[in-house]
């Protein structure tokens, strides 16, 4: 009988989890899956969700929450083989948009009963993991004052973006890639991810193959702003690599000069480094629950 650990935020998007509980307790016993139950505080859940998942030893934990939760639980079960399922529940979701993951309750839930597991790539950012996209420069400010504010959702985020838009200074970084300097300017931003695009649906790596034992480093260097909706129709549009303001590279190790220490964000968290990024492909270490590949 397969083994679930349910991972549950009960704040996440807003949204209330009590009634979903209800449905994920009646969908496993009607398909025999053997569930336990964890339900985040915000206080302390790394460590005691890792406690946890060492005295049950699940076959899948599944986040039933957003883009924190998702991280959490993949955390957790880093190095385990405790393959991860998502039910998305924030307002964001990229890892699982990316993955082809239904978006709705019941077909994601649906999944834990019939689904294939597929292997994909991790970054090591500087020892820490991260499992859907990074970056450094003007999204990872935004995502900082999101995350210090007390407004949650997409609204809140775009209204923060616009309001530093208007007066961010790009910054100097050195960018290199298998010993040899790939770039050495100043950039808007540089988002470094194995996955195609983020929560947003803005496509910043539109080629991106989650399982190719590689990663891409997007380069956005400094643009008029007379340019700006250009990009923004690029990026929701799949062909940012049309853009003269941008460069992507293909590696599986690099490291990022940030010569003015500004914050970088990993999955939706921002974090302070010193200078030096250093960025390592962890090939296939990350088991994901995914729907059936088409035939
Ligand atoms: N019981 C709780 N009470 C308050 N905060 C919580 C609780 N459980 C988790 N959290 C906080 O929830 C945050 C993670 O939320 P998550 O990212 O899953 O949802 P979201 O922010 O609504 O969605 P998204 O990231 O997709 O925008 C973390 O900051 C975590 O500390």
């Amino acid at each position: 009988m397969t083994k679930i650990l349910f991972v549950i935020n009960p704040i996440s998007g807003d949204i209330d989890k009590d009634e979903l509980t209800e449905d994920i307790i009646a969908f496993c016993r009607q398909n025999d899956l053997q569930a336990d139950y964890y339900k985040t505080t915000g206080e302390e859940d790394d460590r005691k969700l890792k406690e946890k998942i060492a005295a049950i030893s699940p076959d899948i934990a599944c986040a039933v929450g957003g883009d924190g939760t998702v991280s959490l639980v993949a955390k957790a079960i880093n190095k385990t083989g405790v393959a991860l399922a998502i039910i998305p529940q924030g307002s964001g979701n990229g890892l699982s948009k990316d993955l082809g993951i239904p978006q709705n309750f019941d077909e994601a839930l649906h999944l834990l009963a019939e689904h294939h597991i597929m292997a994909i790539d991790t970054l090591d950012v500087n020892g820490q993991l991260s499992i859907h996209l990074c970056d450094v420069g003007f999204n990872a400010l935004v995502v900082e004052r999101f995350c210090s504010g007390d407004t949650r959702g997409p609204g809140a985020y775009a209204w923060i973006a616009m309001q530093e838009f208007m007066a961010y200074e790009p910054k100097k970084y050195t960018i290199i890639a298998e010993g040899k300097t790939i770039f050495d300017a100043e950039a808007f931003m540089i988002t470094v991810t194995n996955a195609k695009a983020f929560g947003s649906n803005a496509a910043i790596n539109p080629t991106g193959v989650i399982n190719d034992g590689s990663f891409e480093i997007c380069v956005l260097e400094p643009f008029p702003k007379s340019s700006s909706l250009g990009i923004l129709y690029r990026l929701y549009t799949d062909s940012i690599d049309s853009s003269v303001y941008t460069h992507r590279f293909s590696c599986s190790s690099a490291t990022i000069i940030n010569h003015s220490n500004e914050v970088c964000q990993i999955d939706g968290e921002p974090e302070h480094f010193d200078q030096e990024l250093k960025f390592t492909v962890q090939p296939k270490s990350l088991k994901v629950v995914l729907p059936h590949p088409a035939e």
